[in-house]
């Protein structure tokens, strides 16, 4: 099966006593976007970094499309773009310019890229407009334009946002999203922030003290952060006749553990107690659960300390 992309196994990485990598165990597949959320110092750059071939293991195994030796994936990782640290933009040049250099350094030979590049990140029509005139959002659309010279098919990025107002976000975001419907490019991009990512990404990978602690899909995210009554009775089938019939609601989903997880009702919960108490269905557990994005990193990290953005 030919649909990952990158797998890592027991992938370690140690400077002296810290372990910025521990035992990672990971999978990109092919044509998603993921997410990859931790606070700062989590690992994120360190695992990006060893994939795209700037760094080494200190243990464990990397395989790139299939392939894991020294060679292999030298040669697969011509398949990868990135954008790891912010890249050297030469401020008085052109968007045009900027890309100039860098395909003749990296040895490029096909000058046409570039144009095709700029029209991918919505920059061809800067024309003659400095570098130094753009906003932070156009910088990092050119910085991704600039990984995207070698017509990458997995596009790594580490904090693409960081830093940008909520227009910046948007415009990265609608980017990554384009270059994943239109030219099926898989990609891994982190922040800090789920909240940023949480409307791009397709699966979210959690980091913490340089472990993976949770991976899950956007829908799964959203059902953990959708508000709802969890509502434990002795009789759960009948309690969902109650729902419908008693207060007109469909808006539910009975768990494999019998738990009731009601989408309504959530500001009258008196109302959802006093129908079971008149329908004799004994209810041994009513309370309204569910978090907000920021929650739910804040718990899975295990604490609200230092998880915000300092530059915000
Ligand atoms: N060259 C290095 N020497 C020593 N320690 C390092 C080095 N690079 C990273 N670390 C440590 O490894 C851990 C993971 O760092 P990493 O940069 O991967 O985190 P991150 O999740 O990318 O956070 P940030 O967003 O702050 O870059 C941190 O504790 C960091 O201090």
């Amino acid at each position: 099966m030919n649909s990952i992309i990158l797998e890592t196994h027991g992938l370690t990485k140690k400077y002296k006593q810290t372990a910025a990598l521990d035992q990672i165990d990971l999978q990109i597949e092919k044509g998603k976007i993921y997410g990859f959320i931790g606070q700062n110092g989590a690992g994120k750059t360190t695992l990006l970094r060893i994939v795209t071939g700037l760094s080494f293991p200190t243990d464990g195994t990397i395989t790139l499309w299939g392939e894991s030796g020294t060679a292999g994936l030298q040669a697969q990782r011509k398949r990868i773009g990135c954008m790891i640290e912010t890249p050297a933009l030469f401020p008085t040049m052109t968007a045009y310019q900027n890309m100039e250099v860098q395909r003749i350094q990296r040895g490029i030979p096909d000058r046409a890229v570039i144009e095709k590049t700029l029209h991918m990140v919505g920059l061809k029509e800067t024309g003659k407009k400095r570098v130094r005139n753009f906003s932070l959002g156009m910088r990092q659309r050119l910085g991704i334009a600039i990984a995207l010279l070698n017509t990458p098919e997995f596009l790594i990025l580490d904090e693409p946002v960081n830093g940008l107002d909520p227009a910046g976000i948007v415009e990265i975001r609608n980017l990554l999203k384009s270059l994943n419907k239109e030219y099926g490019m898989t990609i891994l991009v982190s922040s800090h922030i789920l909240e940023e990512l949480y409307q791009t990404a397709s699966r979210f990978i959690f980091i913490d003290k340089g472990k993976i602690i949770e991976e899950l899909s956007d829908y799964e995210l959203n059902e953990r952060c959708k508000r709802h009554i969890v509502l434990r009775t002795t009789d759960p089938q009948n309690a969902l006749l109650v729902l419908e019939e008693k207060l007109h609601t469909e808006n539910f989903k009975l768990m494999p553990d019998g738990v009731i997880r009601l989408y309504d009702y959530l500001d009258d919960i008196e109302t959802v107690a006093s129908v079971f108490s008149d329908a004799h269905i004994l209810v041994t557990g009513l309370s309204v659960s569910g978090d907000t994005l920021e929650n739910y990193f804040l718990n899975k990290i295990g604490g609200n300390e230092s998880v915000k953005s300092p530059e915000k």
